[in-house]
């Protein structure tokens, strides 16, 4: 029998949050073992923002193709390989597999265990007949696409992101379940890349943006041929003709739409099953593992990170928390999570980005004193792009503190990364007033929005009197 293992650190599951973990302690000089039971990577690499974003950018170069008359450049309809944009997508994740693979961190001096994990109890785990005694665990283990109870799906042939990039043909009809950030992504790239595409939503969609930004990004998907169907529960699934028969429950009667493809992105279940919290007594609900905002467990030794620690499910929320659990682990100081702070970004062309509160939340928690919007219609490069749909809006508390930001247009997802700056260092417009912004450039529009704030004083008598009498002086 192989020795028991007792290394500082046991990490289960090698996605973003364990491969972050990992990564950091050994670099510390800290013994990791590290435990995953799939891919190395895990959903982020294989099924989740690679593969889709490596999609999206297919759709991309269609949607630019299909726009360059604008320009003044002629090319014909483009001719789309379905197979080899797959290639193109298992490509990428070629290119970016090596830097999570068991090589790699074993050169870390990560010892790997591919195999299942379970706790046996409160400071033991089992896996592949190895057995760990850690002094501290990272759990990691994320989460699985939530199957939800309709009626006839368990009997129908049906897609999740783990299975949808695997697809080679493509669909004439997709139906997409779900009108969070999956579906609209998935929506959107596979109707630029040829299929009819229709998503059916149960309420409202990207319903956790500020809806007068999502607007901008749902007039987008419907003037490329998306159906998009709110307000629209799907009740029952049976096989049709030629693929699923989907019925929906719209307010009156139950209606039927004939899919060749369907796609099911509800949300996400936690993998707890299997796991032996129980054993290692972890508290856990239908969310995911309970922790405190140190991130540890009901079990003092048990920390979780990422989509299994019940908060917002990204990979930055991930990396982030496998950051903050290291201070406690590895140099015992205190951690306390902040979430006021964190952003996300859905891919759609045009992108939507969003840090901390939006107008409505800031509204009901009673933060809300201002809010600054800016147009890209404004903004040169927006105009010489030829992408002027779009719009920023800046979310102020007291004493013009930026709270909170959104932004809808191109290339929004990296303005939102100088927001996220902003609202994480608890900046007010006068910082975005202040600093300079090269000409010409999308992010300039954080800048001008910021400007709106002073326009009230330019009209002000006191203020204007002011200038005219130092103007007297020369
Ligand atoms: C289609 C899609 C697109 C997305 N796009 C984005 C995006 O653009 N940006 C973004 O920030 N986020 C995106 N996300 C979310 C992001 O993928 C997740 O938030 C992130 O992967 C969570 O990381 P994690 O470490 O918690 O879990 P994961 O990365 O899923 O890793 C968990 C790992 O644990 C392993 N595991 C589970 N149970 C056990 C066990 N008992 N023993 C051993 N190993 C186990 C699993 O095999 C898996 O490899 C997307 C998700 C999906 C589904
Ligand atoms: N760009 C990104 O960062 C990105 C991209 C994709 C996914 N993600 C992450 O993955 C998570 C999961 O995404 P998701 O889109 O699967 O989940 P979600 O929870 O965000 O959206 C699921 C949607 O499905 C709807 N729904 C549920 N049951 C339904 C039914 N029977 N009929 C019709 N509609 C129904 C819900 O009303 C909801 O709007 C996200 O919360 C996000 O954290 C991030």
């Amino acid at each position: 029998m192989a020795p028991i293992l007792k290394p500082d650190l046991c990490v289960i599951g090698g996605g973003s949050g364990g491969l972050t973990t990992a990564a950091a302690a050994a670099a510390f000089g800290v013994k990791v073992v590290l435990i995953e039971r799939g891919k190395m990577g895990g959903d982020c690499l294989n099924y989740g923002c690679v593969p889709s974003k490596a999609l999206i950018s297919a759709g991309k170069h269609v949607a630019a193709i299909r726009e360059a008359g604008r320009f003044g450049i002629r090319v014909g309809e483009p001719e789309i390989d379905f197979a080899a944009v797959k290639d193109h997508v298992r490509g990428v994740i070629a290119a970016i597999e090596p830097n999570d693979s068991v090589e790699r961190f074993e050169s870390l001096g990560v010892t790997v265990i591919q195999a299942d994990a379970s706790f046996v109890d409160e400071k033991t785990v089992s896996a592949g007949g190895r057995i760990v005694e850690a002094r501290r665990y990272v759990v990691a283990v994320g989460s699985s696409p939530l199957v939800p109870p309709i009626e006839g799906l368990a009997e129908t042939p049906y897609f999740t992101n783990e299975t949808i990039f695997e697809l080679r043909e493509r669909p004439d009809h997709l139906v997409v379940v779900g009108g969070g950030p999956i579906g609209i992504e998935m929506a959107q790239a596979h109707r630029r890349l040829g299929s009819r595409v229709t998503v059916l939503e149960g309420g409202s969609f990207l319903s956790r943006d500020d809806p007068e930004l999502t607007a901008i990004v749902l007039g987008r998907l419907r003037e490329e041929g998306v159906q998009l169907r709110d307000k629209a529960k799907v009740v029952g699934v049976t096989r049709g003709e030629n693929g699923p028969r989907i019925t929906i429950e719209t307010g009156g009667s139950p209606e039927t739409i004939d899919a060749s493809h369907l796609l099911v992105a509800v949300g996400r279940a936690p993998n707890v099953a299997g796991l032996g919290l129980d054993a290692a007594g972890v508290d856990y609900d239908a969310k995911g593992i309970k922790v405190g905002p140190d991130l540890r467990s009901s079990n003092r030794r048990v920390y979780a990170v990422g989509d299994i620690a019940g908060g917002p499910q990204f990979t930055h929320v991930a990396n982030y928390q496998a950051g903050l659990v290291l201070r406690p682990i590895l140099f015992r100081l205190p951690v306390r999570e902040r979430r006021d702070h964190l952003p996300h970004v859905t891919f759609t062309d045009p992108e939507l980005g969003q840090v901390g509160p939006t107008e409505a939340e800031a509204k009901a928690a009673g933060d809300l004193h201002d809010v600054l919007r800016w147009p890209y219609g404004e903004n040169d490069r927006a105009q010489a792009e030829r992408h002027t749909s779009g719009l920023i809006k800046l979310v102020l508390g007291r004493k013009g503190r930026v709270i909170g930001a959104g932004v809808v247009g191109m290339a929004a997802g990296e303005i939102t990364n100088m927001l996220s700056l902003v609202v994480g260092k608890k900046m007010s417009v006068a910082d975005l007033r202040d600093f300079v912004s090269p000409y010409p450039t999308l992010s300039e529009i954080g800048k001008r929005a910021a400007t709106v704030y002073y326009r009230p004083y330019t009209e002000k008598p006191f203020v204007r009197r002011l200038v005219g009498l130092l103007a007297r002086f020369g």
